[in-house]
């Protein structure tokens, strides 16, 4: 593959919204002042609930969905002023399985490039085919295959015209792991030649596995936004699991009252986790006050948040922020 098509001087964001809003017809407001920078070269996690804004806001970017306000730089380009060049940097890969049913992956590709204005001569139809698998489905009719193999054709038709910014909208839902991992392997070897990286899942650890810079979005409204490491240490909470004998003492340990505000959950395979603050209170105290009131701890564990952990908080967090403000 040639290198993504750059500008003279290649901008420092890749994508840079500012005041990013979105009203829907009927009043439903999914974005609700957005400014957010995607540094060029990163693999960008955006992150939020169902209902956030997430697809809203790829939507916008891939040009697919008109903003209500605010302004959209791809690649350096304004989308309102230059909406050729913002629109052939970026390629997106929908959430939705949405592939003409007549078409051979072969014809879909050359199609797509034909719409990119991409010249036979730099076309890489058979190139991008192999790269996602499916040089052996090239002449199938697209009803045939299957939905892992589609996902595979969506990826495709959004490298036809060497995008420098390729959005992926969930694109691991419901595929299985051998899929994941081989997409994920070439969303970082295409990530190593120099494409900007962005992607939404549901999956946080693997959110956490792949990207360096997390943004996470609620209720419309960015709550944060930080590189990876950054984001993770930003919670002082550490996880203990406990595992208590007898087995009925288990969910009666799970409503007690512990110090320092640590929060305990019955894990389905009956261990018991308690979220607490380093600074608030320390693991001894919580053994101790689980002892007392219940059974006998036989085995433990300690654990650093993970990013579920962190989400949750920042959800939480920023609930707590609305409620405050009425
Ligand atoms: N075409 C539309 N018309 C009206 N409301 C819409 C439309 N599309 C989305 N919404 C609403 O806007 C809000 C944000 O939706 P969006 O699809 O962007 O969220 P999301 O974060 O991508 O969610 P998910 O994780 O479920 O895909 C939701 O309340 C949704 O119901």
């Amino acid at each position: 593959m040639t290198s993504p098509a750059a500008p003279d001087a290649a901008p420092d964001a890749a994508i840079s919204v500012r005041g990013l809003r979105k009203v829907y017809r009927g009043g439903k407001e999914a974005l609700r002042g957005i400014d957010l920078d995607v540094p060029r070269g990163a693999i960008f996690g955006l992150l939020g609930p169902n209902g956030a804004g997430k697809s809203t806001f790829i939507n916008i970017l891939a040009g697919l969905t008109i903003k209500t306000a605010g302004q959209v730089r791809i690649w350096g380009f304004d989308q309102d002023r230059n909406p050729r060049q913002s629109r052939a940097a970026i390629g997106v890969v929908p959430q939705e399985l949405n592939i003409d049913p007549f078409f051979t992956p072969r014809a879909a590709l050359e199609v797509q490039a034909g719409l990119y204005g991409v010249p036979r001569a730099r076309r890489r139809t058979d190139e991008i085919l192999a790269k996602v698998g499916l040089a052996d489905k090239a002449e199938a009719y697209a009803r045939t295959l299957s939905g892992g193999m589609r996902r595979r054709l969506l990826v495709a038709k959004a490298l036809v015209h060497d995008p420098a910014v390729l959005v992926l909208d969930e694109p691991t839902a419901g595929v299985d792991i051998e899929l994941r991992r081989m997409l994920w392997d070439y969303v970082r070897e295409l990530n190593a030649r120099g494409v900007t990286i962005i992607l939404t899942t549901h999956y946080l650890e693997e959110a956490e596995e792949m990207c360096d810079r997390i943004a996470v979005i609620g209720d419309g409204r960015l709550i944060a936004c930080d590189d990876k490491a950054a984001l993770l240490s930003r919670l002082d909470e550490r996880v203990l699991a406990v595992r208590i004998e007898p087995e009925e003492a288990r969910a009666q340990a799970a409503r007690l009252d512990l110090p320092g505000g640590a929060r305990a959950h019955l894990r389905a395979d009956g261990w018991l986790e308690i979220a607490y603050r380093r600074g608030a209170t320390d693991p001894g105290a919580l053994i101790a006050r689980i002892e007392r009131a219940q059974g006998r701890i036989v085995d433990l564990s300690t654990r650093e948040p993970d990013l579920e952990d962190v989400f949750m908080s920042l959800l939480r967090e920023a609930g707590a922020a609305r409620d405050r403000a009425g």
